[in-house]
């Protein structure tokens, strides 16, 4: 939905050089939403969005919140019509947009693939050549559907052109309704693309969720400050904090296997043939060295989880 009235009286409120917020782009629905508002409440940046406003003035820091659709965002951050925004990899190559991308934010994983019907026995993207192509990406599959033509036109008298179009949702139905021969759009679980009996070909992009600014955004230590704190809560979530104890003897082996993003804490006991290690661990990789720590003895594993932290 385009920004009402009232959001734009807001949104120069909110711009008003006196106040000077720094105006801060989130997706106002979908994937994307859920994940932003937790990254927002870890950096402390407090809230209140009254009912069907998409614009919100932050209680505790000089910034204004402006919910948009995910796919706007990198356009009005390139415009800088705003001056930092949160959306996927995939909606600021699709735009176009001249932005700084800031940071990976580790979150809205996913891919954005060709995909034909299984049924259909193509195994080749040149063999879509000439034929049709639904996506909701239509300026990266028209660049990337035009190159597979120049490709394949090298070598045909009659030159031929694949049809690219554009729908904006429900992009794995066009082949069941007769409307294309393949489509390309986000795959992640692959349930979806399944579902429609649909197979991936070929892979255009893989993205995720980044923190964009515009390249000459106006507020250079509010936006550090801002990145610092979401870059704390990006980190505080991939990693976990490792206690134990192991033999003093076996000290460098548990270094190999914990060597910290810096180097461990390594603390005497009162006993002093061992000693304690304190240490960052990566969260996806815990469970592997908790077995590689019980085999050289370790022992009072311990892992806490980190609600924040700057590295
Ligand atoms: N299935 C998915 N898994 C992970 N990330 C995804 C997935 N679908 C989309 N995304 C990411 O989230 C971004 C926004 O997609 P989302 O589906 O939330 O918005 P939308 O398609 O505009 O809205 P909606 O689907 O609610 O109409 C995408 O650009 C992509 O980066
Ligand atoms: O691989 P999966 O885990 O199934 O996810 C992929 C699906 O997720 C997104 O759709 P969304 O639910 O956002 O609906 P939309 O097509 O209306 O955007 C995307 O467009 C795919 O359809
Ligand atoms: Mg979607």
């Amino acid at each position: 939905m385009p920004l009402t009235k009232t959001d734009f009286i807001t949104l120069n409120e909110a711009k008003d050089p006196q106040a000077s917020r720094l105006l801060f782009a989130i997706p106002k629905k979908g994937r994307l939403y859920e994940h932003c508002q937790k990254l927002l409440a870890g950096a402390d940046i407090q809230y209140h969005r009254k009912n069907r406003l998409d614009i919100a003035l932050s209680t505790n820091q000089h910034v204004s919140l402006v919910f948009l659709p995910a796919s706007d965002i990198p356009k009005f951050v390139g415009e800088g019509i705003v001056d930092l925004g949160i959306t996927g990899q995939d909606m600021v190559a699709e735009s176009g947009a001249d932005v700084d991308e800031v940071m990976e934010l580790g979150f809205g994983k996913c891919d954005l693939c060709v995909q034909v019907p299984i049924a259909s026995g193509i195994t080749d993207v040149k063999d879509l050549v000439g034929k049709r192509i639904v996506t909701s990406f239509e300026h990266l599959v028209t660049k990337y559907v035009a190159q597979l033509d120049a490709d394949a036109n090298k070598t045909r008298k009659q030159p031929v052109k694949t049809a690219v179009s554009f729908v904006s949702g429900s992009v794995e139905a066009a082949c069941a309704l007769g409307l294309a021969d393949a489509i390309v759009d986000l795959v992640e679980s692959g349930e979806t693309m399944r579902a429609a009996g649909l197979t991936p070909i070929h892979t255009l992009l893989s993205s995720q969720a980044v923190l964009i600014a515009n390249k000459k955004a106006p507020h250079p230590e509010l936006t550090a400050k801002i990145t610092r704190r979401i870059r704390g809560v990006i980190l505080a979530a991939r990693y976990v904090y490792c206690n134990y104890n192991v033999a003093r003897a076996k000290l460098a082996e548990a270094i190999k296997i914990t060597p910290g993003r810096k180097a461990p804490t390594v603390s005497p006991l009162e006993n002093d043939q061992w000693v304690a290690i304190s240490v960052m661990v990566a969260k996806d990789k815990v469970a592997e060295i908790m077995d590689q720590l019980e085999a050289i003895g370790a022992t009072d594993i311990l892992v806490f989880s980190i609600t924040n932290c700057r590295a």
